[in-house]
């Protein structure tokens, strides 16, 4: 059963035309919002033909095809490589942009503990501690991450039937016990490098998180 949430309006909407670092361009909508129920700063990217998938979806054909990202500041914008965030958030918007749909940017750095303390777990992950480990030394959840507010993104742009584009199952159960019709995850691919494979292999055994890491060498 889902519990009823507080609906949010569109605030804003303006076309940005993005182009990253390895030269892949394309268009995005970009919404923002009022009444998002934590009170962020958090953002919808419309990418190839949105509108036409959003309302294939609600017309019953195919879902439409969503990433729901967590804000990383180091690895987003400085490239880190101790994790897989930037390189997946550039696989999403061009995986996303083929079929049309949306990428939404969640404000919840450091899977929600914030960024300062994000560097404190590093700190503890020098140390030996996992990415799990860490957050609890510290006295922070392992994930703190809510999904409230990307649900109401979805419900505010009428994408109520989608597919994810993520490894992470929680999120897809959040959303599902939230009210939107999660019909399907589809993974992203595995961005891998010398920095982040511990931290992968945690996602996997701690959290459940769909990556194959077996055509690792
Ligand atoms: N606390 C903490 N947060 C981290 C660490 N490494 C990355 N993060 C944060 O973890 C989050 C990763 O976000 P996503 O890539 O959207 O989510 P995910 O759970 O990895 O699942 P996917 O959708 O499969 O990518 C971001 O908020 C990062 O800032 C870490 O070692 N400690
Ligand atoms: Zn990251």
């Amino acid at each position: 059963m889902s519990r009823a949430l507080p609906s949010a309006t569109v605030r804003t909407q303006v076309t940005v035309p993005l182009r990253f670092s390895d030269g892949y361009a394309t268009t995005a909508r970009v919404f923002s919002f009022h009444g998002l129920s934590d009170g962020g700063e958090h953002l919808a990217f419309g990418v190839g033909d949105w509108a036409a998938a959003l309302d294939r979806a609600a017309a019953g054909g195919p879902p439409a095809l969503v990433r729901p990202h967590s804000e990383c500041l180091t690895g987003d914008v400085f490239g880190s490589q101790r994790c897989d965030c930037g390189p997946q958030l550039r696989e999403a918007v061009e995986r996303i942009a083929e079929p049309g749909g949306l990428v939404l940017y969640l404000r919840q750095e450091g899977r929600g503990i914030g960024l300062y303390a994000k560097l404190d777990a590093y700190a503890l992950q020098d140390s030996g501690l996992d990415t799990y480990e860490a957050n609890l030394a510290l006295g922070r959840g392992a994930d703190e991450r809510d999904y409230t507010v990307a649900a109401q993104m979805l419900l505010a742009l009428g994408a109520d039937r989608v597919a994810l584009l993520t490894n992470n199952p929680d999120k897809a159960e959040q959303l599902r016990r939230l009210g939107i019709e999660v019909v399907g995850r589809v993974p992203t691919a595995l961005h891998l490098s010398p920095a982040n494979a511990g931290y992968l292999a945690a996602k996997v055994s701690r959290a459940a998180h769909t990556i194959d890491l077996s055509v690792v060498p």
